[in-house]
């Protein structure tokens, strides 16, 4: 799995001589502005936030965007934001630090059950994360599901429960985040806090608040840029 060194020297143009930059920041991508904001609360070092969109689409071209056009190097990238939890498995206010980012979604549907696009023999459907970006962050690790399409009944909730037995939580972004990271050739991790329980359509009870406190402190234990060790 590949680490990220503390400060890895880069030549930079400055005023026509070429000088030495150190690379020092993360890029933290997020859906939407609450969860950047939150994000930004929690920080105590200059990372670069952005928000980029909902869903694995908008997340991947964003991040992308934003990989292509930076004057600086990034370290790595990280995908922040809340998520459903799968019931009895997390609770609303947990911390997940993801494990891997895996598309629910990207295979085949078969009557009988869903076949990976892993099993397909053309890509993947998961990323693994880099556990040194989030060292020290605590909270539950396990993978995090990501899915274009919110999950809107306990019977689907049922059916993810059972297929991913190893995951915590759904969210709509970590793939897309994952796979712009990994095509650009920097590891990748995702943070998510729950705001909800996967299935719930009470969107009106959903606790966001929870979440994004959860997502500031969590983000407050990020390590810092040194200790990242090679
Ligand atoms: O379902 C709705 O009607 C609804 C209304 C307002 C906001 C949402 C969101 O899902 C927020 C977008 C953001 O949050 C993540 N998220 C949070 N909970 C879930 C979930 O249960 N399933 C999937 N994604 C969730 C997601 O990453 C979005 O970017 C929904």
């Amino acid at each position: 799995m590949p680490q990220v060194t503390g400060h890895r020297p880069v030549t930079a143009c400055g005023g026509g001589r070429r000088v030495a930059s150190p690379v020092v920041k993360l890029l933290i991508v997020t859906a939407v502005a609450a969860e950047a904001d939150a994000v930004r609360r929690g920080l105590s070092v200059d990372h670069d936030v952005a928000a980029v969109g909902v869903g694995p689409a908008a997340a991947a071209a964003g991040t992308a965007r934003l990989l292509a056009q930076a004057t600086t190097p990034y370290l790595g990238v990280i995908n922040a934001g809340v998520a459903g939890g799968l019931a009895g498995r997390v609770g609303i206010g947990d911390t997940i630090v993801a494990t891997e980012a895996l598309s629910a979604e990207l295979g085949v549907a078969l009557p009988d059950r869903f076949q990976p696009l892993d099993e397909l023999g053309f890509g993947s459907n998961v990323v693994a994360c880099d556990p040194t970006l989030t060292e020290g962050v605590p909270g539950h690790r396990g993978v995090v599901l990501t899915l274009a399409t919110i999950t809107g009944t306990p019977e689907i909730a049922a059916t993810l429960a059972s297929r991913y037995p190893t995951a915590l939580a759904e969210a709509m972004e970590g793939f897309g985040v994952a796979t712009a990271a990994a095509q650009a050739g920097l590891p990748f991790a995702e943070i998510r806090t729950v705001s909800n329980a996967v299935g719930d359509r009470d969107v009106a009870g959903w606790d966001w608040n929870a979440g994004f406190g959860a997502l500031s402190t969590a983000v407050a234990a990020l390590p810092t840029i040194g200790s990242i060790k090679e």
